[in-house]
Order: structure tokens, then sequence, then C-alpha cells
């Protein structure tokens, strides 16, 4: 099957192209973009993207699918579909599931799965340590071998520099990227949200930036040693920026990411009755908020992210001292990053089809995140103008945890094409 979009406003960071055309797809390739293109066959299908953004296939480089093992907040069938409404075409898969994935034929598993059953491309991420107990390396050569795009230890660091530095220096001999989550486990104490004055006067245990920075730098200082390429995920505060810009601007291989729950809301926001707005790290201060923001705006910061955390009902109606952390976010993040930063003039269509498509394919090696002729037909058409009330109970991820319910925001999702398939269509597009 062939597709004919037409009309849209095409938006290509590998090329520049940022105009209205039309883009014809053929045998799962991008075969041609141009002005008055035709349908060769009565049998192509034909979407009209009048009025809406054709850009990269989305790639979110830090998701959690919960399989094996976890699912009855999410498995792959769920978590691939909801990513395929949300306008991703692929994902990366963190393995904090249970098992841990940390070998070859753990992450075989997640590939075998996904490949027979997902409408879009999962990659599964491999764990540092064994069991994600930070005593041990994992058999990360292994899975590297096995295809992994990076290695990481998310849902906590590893504590042990030595043991982490050894997992680096393997890192950089293979060109694979660590994902790291900072979190100094020896202050996080029992925090759960932000440590300011709401919790002080809330009377709830509170997380310090320190908890995040000094494992930040930390990274950073062993990436200039190791020479890996180290991803800063979930970036949360203003220091992190700041060692960000520092680091590139001493030639250090760093990259940062920004979730769109730390670039929309703060501390000020936080129900304490409600653990949908309780997530690791947690929500800062405006302050905070504002430097991801410029940061973002400024390219320093490179990549957003969703961080998808499915949990169950039962675990999130719990007190938000008990809860998990964690929020879902792939069915909201193109209308948070369109009403919150694009809409607002403080990041153009172009820059978030880079942090969102471009920069991720980058970090990882892939050669997607383009709309160029010859490439795969990896695309996502977005309404930028719809403006609609986020619903959680309509998600198709089997998580409905999310703060986001009943908000008003712009920016729908009309289709995703993956390999030049049809991986997510809204009803009535095509003809
Ligand atoms: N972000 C979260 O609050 N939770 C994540 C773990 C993580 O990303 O650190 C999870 O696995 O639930
Ligand atoms: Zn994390
Ligand atoms: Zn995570």
């Amino acid at each position: 099957m062939n597709i004919l979009i037409r009309n849209g406003r095409i938006i290509d960071p590998a090329t520049k192209t940022d105009e209205i055309s039309d883009l014809y797809i053929e045998g799962g390739k991008v075969k041609k973009t141009g002005k008055g293109l035709k349908p060769k066959d009565k049998t192509d299908k034909v979407i009209d993207a009048s009025g809406c953004y054709v850009m990269p296939g989305l790639i979110d480089l830090h998701v959690h699918l919960r399989d094996p093992g976890l699912t009855y907040k999410e498995d792959i069938v769920s978590g691939s579909k909801a990513a395929a409404r949300g306008g991703f075409t692929t994902i990366l898969a963190m393995p904090n599931t249970k098992p841990v994935i940390d070998s070859a034929d753990r992450v075989k598993y997640v590939q075998n799965k996904a490949k027979e059953l997902s409408p879009i491309h999962v990659m599964q991420i491999g764990a540092i340590t064994k069991g994600q107990a930070g005593e041990e390396l994992a058999d990360i050569e292994e899975m590297i071998e096995q295809g992994v795009p990076a290695i990481s230890e998310d849902g906590k660091s590893v504590m042990n520099a030595r043991l982490y530095k050894n997992a680096m220096g393997i890192a950089a001999k293979y060109d694979v990227p660590v994902f790291a989550h900072c979190e100094d486990r020896n202050i996080v104490g029992k925090g759960c949200v932000n440590e300011d004055e709401h919790s002080r006067k809330m009377g709830l245990p509170g997380i310090s930036n320190a908890v995040e920075d000094i494992i930040a730098a930390r990274d950073i200082i062993l990436a200039k040693e190791t020479g890996a390429k180290l991803h800063l995920c979930h970036c949360s505060t203003k220091e992190s920026v700041r060692m960000v810009e520092l680091a590139k601007k001493e030639g250090i291989k760093v990259t940062g990411e920004v979730c769109p729950h730390h670039f929309t809301l703060t501390s000020d926001d936080v129900d304490p009755n409600d653990a949908n707005y309780k997530m690791n790290p947690p929500l800062r201060t405006k302050e905070d908020r504002d430097a991801l923001i410029c940061g973002l705006k400024n390219d320093i910061m490179d990549v957003i992210s969703t961080d998808h955390a499915p949990h169950s009902r039962e675990e999130k109606t719990m007190p938000i001292t008990r809860a998990p952390f964690g929020i879902v976010g792939l069915e909201t993040s193109v209308a948070l990053t369109i009403t919150e930063l694009v809409d607002k003039g403080i990041l153009t269509p172009m820059q978030m089809a880079e942090k969102m498509s471009y920069n991720p394919a980058k970090i990882i090696g892939l050669d997607r995140g383009s709309l160029e002729e010859g490439k795969a037909a990896d695309v996502t058409i977005i309404d930028p103008d719809a403006e609609y009330v986020i619903d959680s109970m309509t998600f198709l991820s089997k998580g409905k945890n999310t703060p986001f319910h009943g908000r008003r925001v712009k920016g729908l999702v009309k289709a995703t094409i993956c390999n030049g398939k049809i991986a997510y269509i809204q009803d009535g597009m095509t003809r």
C-alpha cells in the first residue's frame, strides 16, 4: 500500500525544510516530496494534511513498557499502541522490568514480542548492573551485540562510581550512549515531592535539587574521563541545565533530556492528596522550570522525552507518601509540547521536530528522524490547532496516571506512519 500525504507543512530538520508540500510513500520509503503530487494508483491511500505538521516519526528515548513481569501496569502491546496514538514511531524501553533486562536473552524476548505485536519500532535498553542491584556489571557487551541502543540503570543511579566508570568504559568502546538517572540514594531519604516551602507546609518529606545535581556532576566528570556519550534523563533542576551547558562548552559528549511534566508544572501545582503529581524527579520550583524551558529554547537541552511510567489505579490512589513514582506521558506529550512551548513561541515547530525526532535518532545513531527521499517512511501528522480536553479514560495505555486529566490543550496527532504502514490514524483522515 502506498500513501500520498497532501498539503501538509513538511518540517524536516535533516534538510532544514519547512514548507507546504506533498509527500509520497512507496514500498515503505519516502519516495518523493514536492508540490502537486498525484496518487499513482487507485489503491493509494490519500491523507489530507492541510493545516497539519508533517514531521519525521517521533522518537521517545524514555519509556517504561513494564514487560516482562509488571504487565498489570502496561505491556508491549498496550504501550506500543499508546505510543502510536501519541505520534511515536520509535520508542526505547527502559530495563527496570521484572526480571530486569540485563542479558541478551531478555533483550531478545522484548525484541521478538515487539516485532510480532507492535505497530511501531520498540528498542530495548540494557541494564548496567545485574538485576539493577548495583553490585556487578550486567552482560553489557552481549546486550550490545544483541542490539541495545543504550545502557541505563533508570529508576536509580549506580551509586558505586568505580563500577559505573567501568560500564562507561565499555559503552565508550562500542560507542553506545549511557542514559543516566541522576539520584543520590544516600541523600534522597523518603522524599516524595520537591523540598521547598510547599513540602514543609504540607509536612511531606522533600527531595532537594542536590539529589539530582550531585550525580549529574559525577556522571559528567566520568563521561569526560571515559569518553562515553552521556545522556542525562529527565533533567529537572536549573543546575542540571547549567552543567549540561558547561560540559558541552568543554567538549564533553553530553546531551540533556526534559519531560513535558517538568516544563509544564511546578511544585505549586502539586495536590498532596493526588499521587498523580508524584514522579521522579519531582516537580520543581518555577525557577527550575524556567531554566528547563530556557535550555530547550537555546538548544542546550537536546531532547523531549516522556518518561512514560504507567502504574495501576490501586497503586496511584495510595497516599502520596506511599504511592510509586511516575506518570504516563505517551498520549499527552505532543499536546503539552505544542501548548506550552510551540504555541507560546518558545520553540519553533522545527525545534520541536529536532527534540522529538532528529536529535533522539542522532543520540542513538539511528538512521531515522528524517523525511529525505529514500529514507524509511516513519512520519507523524499533527494538527497544531486542534483544541480539546485531555481525557485519561481514552488512553490506549493501561496507565491512566496523569495529572493532566481535564486539562485543555492544543495539538492532536492525526496519523502515525511507521515503515510506510499506518500505525495509528484518526477516524475520517483517509480516503
Ligand atoms: N520516573 C518515575 O517516576 N518512575 C519511573 C522510574 C524512573 O524513570 O526513574 C518508573 O519506572 O516508574
Ligand atoms: Zn529515571
Ligand atoms: Zn524512567
